[in-house]
């Protein structure tokens, strides 16, 4: 993967979309089949700040995506944005998840375009010049024209990541983004992620299983226990910004959290009698999500 370091600056003809507070008020929600995932669940996203969520499978970080983003409804209690209600298709979300779901016949360039083709905001001139400065500020300025089987993993997760902020979302809702890759190419996502949070200074969620990422990545980590209980507890990440993998990961401080969430983690897994033995493995710090 490439060093580059392309500058950050604001895109041409950028409507600058003021970073989003994400405000999630006592919901609760249960599936027909009476499983209730969430009972009376809030959590308080400021405008530009950073949040991990870490969690056991099955404590609803998809019912929750589902929810954020609109598609399926609470129970009760209410999640907006900017004291605006959700719902589905709303501009000021972004979204990148797990597999980086490019269009195979669209190359790199097209598939960073395709949705600000469908905003219809701008013409095809604009468009190109967008998708161009998103393609470039994710280092993949040379691989516009490339089609998607061309590109490493770590490669077209750029372009996911690329293809989210050219739409310029006030709050980017990020799903295990980086769990499918290697732990180098993913300590390199890491790090050009902050790079461009805090050149963009959008509000991010991130769905994580590595203890790790989500201490290098947050202002703060939210554990959640098995459902419906919501947030176990939660960790204000003291380190300073900019983070770096080299200097960072090795910090005290870095070490200190580490060590916390392990045994958060441990907590919830052992509080949950019906957690197979293998489970902890998976929030180990940079092993992979088994
Ligand atoms: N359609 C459904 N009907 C009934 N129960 C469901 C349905 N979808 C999910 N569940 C249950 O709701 C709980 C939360 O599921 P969810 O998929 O949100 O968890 P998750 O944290 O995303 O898990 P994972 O990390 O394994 O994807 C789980 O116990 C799951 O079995």
């Amino acid at each position: 993967m490439a060093t580059h370091h392309s500058s950050a600056s604001p895109s041409p003809g950028a409507r600058h979309r003021r970073a989003a507070a994400l405000s999630i008020d006592h919901i609760s929600f249960s599936y027909a089949n009476g499983h209730e995932v969430f009972k009376a669940f809030s959590l308080q996203v400021k405008p530009g700040e950073f949040v991990s969520l870490l969690g056991p499978s099955g404590c609803g970080k998809t019912t929750l995506l589902n929810l954020l983003s609109g598609f399926q409804q609470p129970t009760s209690g209410v999640i907006s944005i900017n004291d605006e209600a959700v719902r589905p298709e709303m501009p000021e979300l972004g979204y990148v998840f797990q597999s980086p779901q490019l269009f195979p016949w669209l190359s790199a360039l097209e598939n960073v375009r395709f949705g600000l083709r469908m905003q219809k905001q701008l013409d095809a001139r604009q468009q190109i010049e967008k998708a161009r400065h998103y393609l470039a500020l994710v280092g993949l300025d040379k691989a516009a024209d490339k089609l998607p089987y061309q590109l490493s993993g770590g490669m077209q997760q750029r372009v996911s990541l690329a293809r989210a902020l050219a739409l310029e979302p006030a709050l980017l809702l990020m799903d295990e983004p980086f769990a499918a890759l290697d732990a180098i190419t993913r300590n390199n996502l890491n790090e050009e992620t902050l790079r461009l949070w805090s050149a963009l200074g959008q509000t991010v969620l991130f769905i994580t299983h590595d203890i790790d990422e989500a201490i290098f990545m947050s202002d703060r980590v939210v554990v959640l226990g098995i459902a419906p209980q919501g947030i176990h507890s939660e960790l204000a990440i003291d380190i300073p910004r900019p983070r770096a993998n080299i200097e960072t990961r090795k910090l005290p401080a870095f070490l200190d959290h580490r060590t916390t969430l392990m045994g958060t983690i441990s907590e919830v897994i052992h509080a949950d009698g019906n957690v197979d033995a293998g489970a902890e493995n998976t929030y180990s710090g940079n092993i992979q999500h088994v």
